[in-house]
């Protein structure tokens, strides 16, 4: 038998016991969700098929190799004994693994844009569409993060001049950024007409958008970050210029 002292004893240990393991579960997803990863990172990223895993590879093991599409990331962790050098899955459905390390990494310390040469400009609003979302997250970081666009597959006589690539793309990142502020500003007054007048949008992207309206046109030399294009082979092992600029980007 348990006499009602030794009851309120045991019920009293069982709420202590309760209490601290919910304080212990609670503070220990709190911590698993605001926390960022602390180690300086270079992303390796672009379209499917640019020739990321390409790249990767010959950085890190100095060959050239064939490459299968991926499916996940490849890390090589302490690159150049300074940072990690990530290579993301270029698949639109991927994406996500990207832009969820964008947000979780603290240290970016460059993003190397991979893009394939000797496609037509005029089928790059895709990859247009990729670069916005990858710099609606990079524009608004702390420190503002510096872009190489990589015109891989140059060794191709149907390769095009970086510059080419650039200036389309630019063009493609200004209409992609028209579309989204039109359907945008076309939301807003159906709220206002609906509810009164309320200015607060919940995109959170509308902020960096906004700040490019219809009379001036897009060019990456408007944002914060540098973006730099330079073009290479992966297959030719002509990356110096790539490599000079991912150099000056792991030891800042
Ligand atoms: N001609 C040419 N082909 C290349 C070059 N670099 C890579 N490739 C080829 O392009 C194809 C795609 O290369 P990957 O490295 O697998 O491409 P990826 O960007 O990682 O593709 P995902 O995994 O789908 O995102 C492969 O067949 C490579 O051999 C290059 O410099 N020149």
């Amino acid at each position: 038998m348990i006499d009602q002292n030794t009851g309120a004893i045991i019920v009293g240990c069982l709420l202590i016991l309760l209490t601290t393991l919910a304080y212990f579960v609670l503070t220990a997803k709190k911590s698993a969700t605001t926390s960022k990863t602390k180690e300086p990172a270079v992303f390796i990223t672009g379209p499917s098929k640019s020739g990321k895993t390409a790249l990767f590879t010959l950085l890190t093991t100095g060959e050239v190799r064939n490459t299968v599409t991926s499916q996940d990331t490849n890390i090589k962790k302490n690159y150049e004994s300074r940072v990690n050098l990530i290579d993301f899955p270029g698949h639109v459905k991927l994406h996500y693994k990207l832009m969820d390390a964008l947000r979780e990494t603290e240290h970016i310390k460059g993003i190397l844009f991979v893009v394939d040469a000797t496609i037509d400009p005029k089928k790059l609003s895709e990859t247009a569409e990729f670069l916005l979302e990858i710099l609606t997250i990079t524009e608004v970081s702390k420190e503002p993060i510096d872009i190489l666009i990589a015109c891989n597959k140059s060794e191709s006589f149907t390769a095009r001049p970086p510059a080419k690539i650039v200036e389309a793309l630019e063009k493609e990142v200004g209409l992609t950024i028209e579309r989204h502020n039109k359907s945008l500003g076309e939301v807003k007054k159906r709220a206002d007409f609906n509810v009164g007048g309320d200015d607060e949008s919940d995109d959170e992207n509308a902020g960096f958008l906004e700040n490019f309206n219809g009379n001036t046109k897009f060019k990456f030399s408007m944002l914060e970050g540098e973006v730099e294009y330079m073009k290479g082979s992966v297959t030719k092992k002509d990356i110096g210029n790539w490599e000079e600029w991912l150099d000056g980007k792991v030891s800042a």
